[in-house]
C-alpha cells in the first residue's frame, strides 16, 4: 500500500449518463495492460475481465503491482500499453472525475475537517446534486452502513470500523460504476475485520456492485471473492474461483502462496495416460493418479495440501512409511509433522474428535493421499524465484 491519505475517495461524474442505479452492475475489462515507472516494468501484459456485479480480489505479495492496477482503473495513472474498458467503452484517457469509479483506501481517507454527513455528501455535491437529493441520498447511505445516527460526528470521533463504513458510504453515494477497495480491512483488529468483511460482502452483493479488491491476505481473498487474480512480479499467475485456485493451482507460485502446501522434490520416472510414478530424493516412490505433460526424468515438485494426506498405523500398497515428529492438537484438527526415511518433512492435518486416537512422536505410520487427485505436479522450471 503506497497511497497517501489525501486521495479523494469517490470520484464524481459530471455526466449523468455515466451513473446508473445500483444493482445493475458494470463490466470492467483490463486488456493487455503493461505499466512502467521509468525503466521498471511493474505490470506485464495483464488481462482481467470482470463481470458486472462480480467481486474480484487481486492477491499477491507486497510490490507485485496490485495497487497499480487499481490506480490505473481509477485513472490516477495512465497505462504505458493496453486498454481499460468500463461497459465496453475505453477509459484510459478519461479523467478520474469522469470515470465514476469509487475508491476506498486502506486508511479510509476521510476528510478530517468535515463531519460524517459532509464526508458522505462530498461526491454528490461535486456532481452538483440538489440539496434535497443530497440529504436523502446521504441518509440512505448512512442507513445502508447502519450509522444513520452519526451524521454530526467527525472522523476522529469514530472507531476504525465506523470510519471504514463511512468511507464505503461515501464511495457508494455517487453510485460508482466500479468500486475499488485497497486493503480496506487491514487497519482493523481481527474480530472487527471479520464482522466488516461479512458486512461489506453482504452489502456489495445486495447492491450488485462490480468490485475490485486488493489484499495480500489469502484468507480474506478466499472467503470474500467470486474470483481471485493471484499476482507475482507484475504478472497474473491465475485468475479463477477461490476453490479452483486452492484445489487446482496452475503454477508452483500459486500453490505456495495460497494456503499451506507441502512441496516435495522428486523425479518423474514413469507415466501413462492415467497415472505417474515420482521417485523422491530418498529413493521412495509415489504413485499418483495424474498424467503430467512432461518428459520422463523431469525434475518435479509435488504440491500436496496437509488436509489431502492421510496417516494410518497399518501399512498398505503405495503408502509411504514415515515417522511422527510433532503432534499439535488444535481444536477440531490435529496437525502432524512427519518425516520420510531420508528426513523430508511433511505436514498432515487430520480431523480430531472423541474416539480418534492421536499418533505420538516417534511412532512409525503410513502416509497416503486422501484422493487420487489430491496432488499437483510442477516441472521445476516452473519455479518462480520470487516465491
Ligand atoms: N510512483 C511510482 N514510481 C516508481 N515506482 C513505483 C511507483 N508506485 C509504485 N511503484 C513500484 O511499483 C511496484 C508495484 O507497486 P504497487 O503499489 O502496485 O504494489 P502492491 O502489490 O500494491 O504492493 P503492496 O501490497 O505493498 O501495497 C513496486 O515495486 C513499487 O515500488
Amino acid at each position: 500500500m503506497t497511497q497517501s491519505s489525501t486521495v479523494p475517495l469517490a470520484s464524481a461524474s459530471s455526466s449523468s449518463a455515466e451513473s446508473s442505479p445500483p444493482g445493475r452492475g458494470h463490466g470492467l475489462d483490463i486488456e493487455g495492460i503493461t505499466h512502467r515507472f521509468g525503466d521498471v516494468t511493474v505490470l506485464n501484459q495483464i488481462h482481467l475481465q470482470v463481470n458486472p456485479g462480480e467481486f474480484v480480489a487481486l492477491l499477491g505479495p507486497s510490490g507485485c503491482g496490485k495497487t497499480t492496477i487499481l490506480r490505473l482503473v481509477a485513472g490516477l495513472l495512465t497505462p504505458t500499453v493496453g486498454q481499460i474498458r468500463i461497459d465496453g467503452q475505453r477509459v484510459e484517457h478519461v479523467p478520474t472525475h469522469k470515470r465514476n469509479v469509487g475508491i476506498v483506501f486502506q486508511n479510509y481517507a476521510l476528510f478530517p475537517h468535515m463531519n460524517v454527513f459532509d464526508n458522505v455528501a462530498y461526491g454528490l455535491r461535486a456532481q452538483g446534486a440538489k440539496t434535497t437529493n443530497v440529504r436523502s441520498r446521504v441518509q440512505d447511505m448512512l442507513e445502508l452502513v447502519q450509522l444513520e445516527v452519526m451524521g454530526d460526528r467527525f472522523p476522529n470521533e469514530l472507531s476504525g470500523g465506523q470510519q471504514q463504513r463511512i468511507a464505503l458510504a461515501r464511495a457508494l453515494a455517487v453510485e460508482p460504476r466500479i468500486l475499488l477497495l485497497d486493503e480496506p480491512f487491514s487497519a482493523l483488529d481481527k474480530n472487527l475485520r471479520l464482522d466488516m468483511q461479512i458486512e461489506v460482502k453482504r452489502l456489495l452483493t445486495e447492491q450488485g456492485i462490480t468490485t475490485m479488491f486488493v489484499t495480500h491476505d489469502q484468507e480474506e481473498a478466499l472467503s470474500m471473492a467470486d474470483r481471485i487474480a493471484v499476482m507475482s512480479n507484475g504478472v497474473v499467475q491465475q485468475f479463477d474461483t477461490p476453490t479452483t485456485v486452492y484445489d487446482r493451482p496452475s503454477t508452483l507460485f500459486v500453490s505456495q502462496f495460497v494456503g499451506t502446501t507441502n512441496l516435495i522434490s522428486g523425479t518423474l520416472i514413469q507415466h501413462n495416460r492415467e497415472s505417474c510414478v515420482v521417485s523422491l530424493a530418498d529413493g521412495e516412490q509415489m504413485q499418483l493418479a495424474i498424467d503430467p505433460d512432461m518428459p520422463i526424468n523431469s525434475p518435479v515438485q509435488l504440491a500436496i495440501r496437509p488436509e489431502n494426506l492421510r496417516l494410518s498405523t497399518e501399512p498398505s500398497p503405495n503408502a509411504l512409511p514415515v515417522r511422527v515428529d510433532i503432534c499439535l492438537p488444535l481444536g477440531a484438527a490435529t496437525i502432524y509433522e512427519v518425516r520420510t526415511a531420508s528426513g523430508i518433512p511433511i505436514k498432515v492435518t487430520q480431523p480430531r474428535g472423541i474416539g480418534v486416537k492421536s499418533l505420538v512422536p516417534g511412532q512409525t505410520v503410513y502416509l497416503t493421499l486422501a484422493s487420487a487427485h489430491a496432488c499437483s505436479i510442477f516441472h521445476v522450471s516452473d519455479t518462480d524465484p520470487s516465491v
